[in-house]
């Protein structure tokens, strides 16, 4: 193990050693991984598989939650000595992580290189039969998971999802090759590395100082609205992003913005969502809504979303009849954006 403590002192060295002994260690650890193809495949042998089947999750079903199995490389072996299946699939596995321990966290999909075929979906049935889970489409279960595996789940996902799609160079046609981690690919006729990416998407909860503007596309769930959200054009800043978007969207400007946090988030496909609070120009508060765009959008004040976000379940606003709307679960980054603003209302505003 390297410390990076170059020191001679003796106590130093065992205060660098306790510093560098959890997150800079394990940081550092998924990063020899990620460089070094022999190192990764030493650590499959002592790791944990994370299994998949055509991008979905498997997973056991406990109480009121979701929970995410995992296999060692002797249990995947045999699992597919039983299918049938050759241990070569192995190869297609991606680093998602590591424990404290180092241990370090593989993810396997069983069912993109096959999914065309008839078998392919008896496999999957057999499969489910015979690890005593189902895989579930992540879309249904994220919100039932834990906190930790909802993102490492969301992780594997959004790789697997992109060396599925990116098996070709893109210059010279050929079959581009995965290192072992899966951190990219190579193409072997013009060393073009390949990077995993992901589109950086603002969302930004905008205030007219009192109210908050809250917005629903025709392909949210029946009665959620959320924070308004758009994807980077190539060129942009974020603040940019934030005008353009809040301008296209609802026809108003903004003059104070701050940005809050930031969360990965899956669907449809692997986005970064930076999200901001914004606040519009004075007197700009009529809203001209972009029907190509959005289905509705309207302002709502501190009392009706502090209300929302007490009981913010779809099915139980349904029988009280009492709250026409709902919002975002506690898992995506607009409910955070949402409760902060209620909780928070002075957040002090960068200049724009
Ligand atoms: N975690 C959270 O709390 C929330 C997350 N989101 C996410 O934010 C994302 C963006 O929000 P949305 O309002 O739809 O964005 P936009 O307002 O930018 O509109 C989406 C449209 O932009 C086009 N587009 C441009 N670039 C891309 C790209 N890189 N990938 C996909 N589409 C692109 C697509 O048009 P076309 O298909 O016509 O080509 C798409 O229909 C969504 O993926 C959504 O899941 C949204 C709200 C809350
Ligand atoms: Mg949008």
């Amino acid at each position: 193990m390297s410390l990076y403590c170059g020191t001679a002192c003796r106590r130093k060295f065992f205060w660098c050693y306790r510093l560098l002994s959890t997150y800079v260690t394990k940081t550092r650890y998924l990063f020899e991984l990620k460089e070094d193809d022999d190192a990764c495949k030493k650590a499959q042998q002592t790791g944990a598989f994370y299994l998949f089947h055509n991008l979905a999750p498997l997973l056991q079903k406990s109480e009121h939650q979701y929970l995410a199995p995992q296999y060692s490389l002797l249990e995947l072996e045999r699992l597919l000595g039983k299918f049938g299946q050759d241990s070569q699939i192995l190869e297609d596995s991606v680093l998602i992580g590591c424990s404290e321990q180092q241990e370090a966290w593989f993810a396997l999909d069983l069912g993109l290189n096959s999914s065309s075929s008839v078998n392919a979906s008896l496999q999957k049935a057999e499969m489910e039969t015979a690890l005593q889970g189902s895989f579930i489409k992540l879309t249904k279960a994220l919100f039932e998971l834990n906190v930790k595996d909802a993102s490492l789940l969301s992780t594997a996902q959004a790789l697997l999802r992109w060396h599925d799609t990116h098996q070709f160079c893109s210059r010279s046609g050929q079959p581009t090759k995965k290192n072992v981690s899966g951190s990219k690919r190579v193409c072997p006729s013009n060393n073009i590395i390949y990077y995993p990416q992901v589109a950086p998407v603002v969302i930004t909860l905008v205030s007219d100082g009192t109210r908050c503007l809250l917005v629903r596309q025709s392909s949210f769930p029946k009665g959620m609205y959320s924070a308004l959200a758009g994807f980077c054009d190539i060129g942009e800043s974020l603040e940019e992003t934030v005008r353009r978007e809040i301008a296209e969207e609802v026809g108003l400007e903004v003059d104070r913005l701050h940005y809050s946090a930031s969360q990965h988030w899956p669907f449809p496909n692997s986005t970064l969502m930076i999200a901001c609070h914004a606040t519009v120009k004075p007197g700009q508060t009529e809203l001209q809504v972009n029907l190509r765009e959005l289905e509705a959008a309207a302002w709502f004040s501190r009392d009706e979303v502090a209300t929302v976000l007490r009981r913010n379940n779809p099915s139980n606003q349904q029988q009280s009849g009492a709250v026409p709307f709902w919002l975002p679960p506690k898992l995506a980054i607009a409910h955070q954006l949402i409760k902060e603003w209620v909780e928070k209302p002075t957040c002090s505003p960068l200049p724009a």
